[in-house]
């Protein structure tokens, strides 16, 4: 069932808005409940009370924030492989019986609902899955490592810079000896010494063994290197994820390395007591970039000290930091505004992309954007990444501070640039991808015997196409403007201006204020508002719901 409007969007666009303000605060009992993500909600009062609209400014609450962060992730560690033999009443010495080592741990991560932010994740730079236990006697195998889980919030994009693969290197090395056997030069070589070499780093014996014993030791072709099944279930390298959705179950991006073999592996009709295992393998070791772009419904564009954080607690139950100074919020807030009738019926039909039902719509509020933000002025550019995932915005202009057109298009020219240098970035990314980044291991490897001949390196394209990432442009969102402290004296024919160039964009007898061609101007509305009073912010959630479904 559509909602009924408490007043029509048109009636906020008549010359008679100050007036009609007023009005509605008599008359009108919204019928938005607004509690916040991280509050209880409040009592089911219609008008949020003005005192805590104009708080104290140590009336606040701020919760730990990070949006970035760079993470280590290794799996777990193999376990080595046992050498032991058979000892029983009359058998001194039995044949061998050494168990495997327990394979590594396994690195998953998840996107959940309730996580906000990376701080955590960024104090802790490496997080490692439990090694595989060693192999023991009586051909017991190795417990395998614990796994871990990385949780990061909806909207985190996983980027990764740099991978060390020791199982791809131990392949590349083990293809180029079976290339060099094939040719008989291992043979002549071995023939030359009279033994297969001991490798420190690939061979555990028999503990008590003398360096002379090991010289005589005849060591059995090294096997070869293998990974877990689960290892077909890690993303393609180089790891490029979005999670913008939350994720029932975890994800797999690094499985744990293989235990080591027993001596058992190693017996042979002649041999039937071999002194050597092999140890476990290394993990996967890959450096991640986390970056979280918050997804609300509605972002909050406005230039410092313009009411932002005054319209987010006027609309929901957040407790930002309000001051009367720029800069008084440091990061973003995000705030729900749900909507249903007291009883938990939604009175908006409202359905988002993926079917559900839509029973409230969050908001974010970030620092103040100043003129040259997009050129890293001010706090403007680190958080403008957090209003290109909104879906529709609202430019939140002051009344009272001067040519509300003039800030309005300030505000477009900066979030313009942004669009613009997020484009050639967007492009460079994509290039590097496609041409330079050869991780070890997971793509095609070259001919082990064109690698001995000293060949340029590879930098042909990958054979899969790598997927494109995709943004949509900010200027193709819908928007709205927010005119705030309509309350104050001598703010009307600042509004009337602002309303007569919003119905000139839309008409198009002038250009979008960000000058581009294709920039959404369907039917652009400006809402005047006293946030502090909580006049005229009703109007929102109807024209955000009707906008959210464009
Ligand atoms: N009269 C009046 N004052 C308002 C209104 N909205 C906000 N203010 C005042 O304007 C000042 C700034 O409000 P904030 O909500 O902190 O502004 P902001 O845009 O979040 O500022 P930054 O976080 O610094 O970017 C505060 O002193 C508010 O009390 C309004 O509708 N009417
Ligand atoms: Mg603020």
């Amino acid at each position: 069932m559509p909602l009924a409007r408490p007043h029509s969007l048109s009636g906020t666009l008549t010359p008679f808005l100050y007036p009609a303000i007023s009005v509605a605060r008599r008359t009108c009992r919204p019928p938005f409940r607004c509690h916040s993500t991280t509050t209880a909600p409040e009592a089911h009062s219609p008008q949020p009370h003005p005192s805590r609209l104009d708080p104290a400014a140590d009336d606040y609450s701020l919760t730990p924030f990070a949006d970035r962060c760079i993470l280590t992730v290794e799996a777990g560690g193999g376990g080595h492989g046992c050498v032991s033999f058979l000892r029983e009443k009359y058998i001194e010495e039995g044949p061998a019986n050494g168990g495997d080592g327990g394979s590594g741990g396994n690195v998953y991560i998840q996107a959940v609902r309730g996580e906000t932010s990376l701080h955590k994740l960024a104090r802790r730079r490496l997080i490692k899955a439990g090694r595989g236990r060693n192999g023991q006697g009586k051909v017991k195998g190795g417990e395998r490592g614990s796994d871990t889980v990385i949780t990061v919030p909806v909207g985190t994009i996983v980027r990764e810079i740099q991978r060390h693969d020791a199982v791809a290197l131990m392949e590349q090395e083990y293809e180029q000896e079976q290339w060099k056997r094939e040719r008989g030069a291992v043979e002549e070589e071995e023939a030359a010494e009279g033994k297969a070499s001991f490798r420190k780093d690939r061979w555990l014996v028999y503990p008590g063994t003398i360096p002379s014993e090991l010289n005589r030791m005849k060591f059995p072709e090294l096997p070869r290197p293998r990974r877990s099944h689960l290892a077909a279930l890690e993303p393609e390298a180089p790891m490029w994820l979005d999670l913008d959705k939350h994720m029932e179950t975890p994800m797999l991006i690094a499985a744990g390395a293989m235990g080591g073999l027993g001596n058992t592996h190693f017996m042979t009709p002649f041999n039937a007591r071999p002194k050597m295992a092999t140890r476990g393998d290394e993990g996967l070791k890959i450096s991640l970039q986390l970056e979280l772009k918050i997804l609300a419904d509605l972002g909050l564009v406005g230039l410092p000290n313009a009411g932002k954080s005054t319209l987010l607690r006027s609309l929901s139950n957040s407790r930002a930091r309000i001051g009367n100074w720029a800069f008084t919020t440091l990061q973003p807030n995000v705030g729900t505004v749900v909507l249903d009738n007291h009883k938990g019926r939604p009175l908006v039909t409202s359905r988002r992309p993926n079917g559900e039902l839509r029973d409230n719509f969050t908001i974010a509020d970030v620092p103040g954007l100043i003129e040259d933000a997009h050129l890293d002025k001010g706090l403007g550019l680190g958080f403008l990444r957090h209003i290109e995932r909104a879906a529709v915005l609202a430019f939140v202009v002051d009344l009272a501070a001067g040519d509300a057109v003039s800030a309005l298009q300030l505000l477009w020219r900066e979030v313009s640039a942004y669009e613009t240098q997020r484009g050639q970035e967007l492009n460079a990314e994509t290039e590097r991808r496609m041409v330079t980044y050869r991780p070890a291991g997971r793509s095609p490897r070259p001919h082990p015997a064109t690698d001995l001949v000293d060949s340029p390196p590879h930098l042909d394209p990958s054979p899969d196409p790598l997927p494109f990432l995709t943004s949509t442009p900010i200027s193709s969102k819908p928007w709205f403007v927010v005119a705030t402290k309509a309350d104050l004296p001598l703010t009307q024919p600042n509004f009337e201006a602002l309303r007569a160039y919003l119905a000139d964009v839309t008409a198009g007898s002038l250009p979008h204020p960000s000058g581009r061609k294709h920039a959404w101007k369907r039917n652009v509305h400006a809402v005047p508002v006293s946030a502090i009073q909580g006049e005229g912010v009703h109007m929102i959630p109807q024209l955000v719901m009707d906008l959210l479904e464009e």
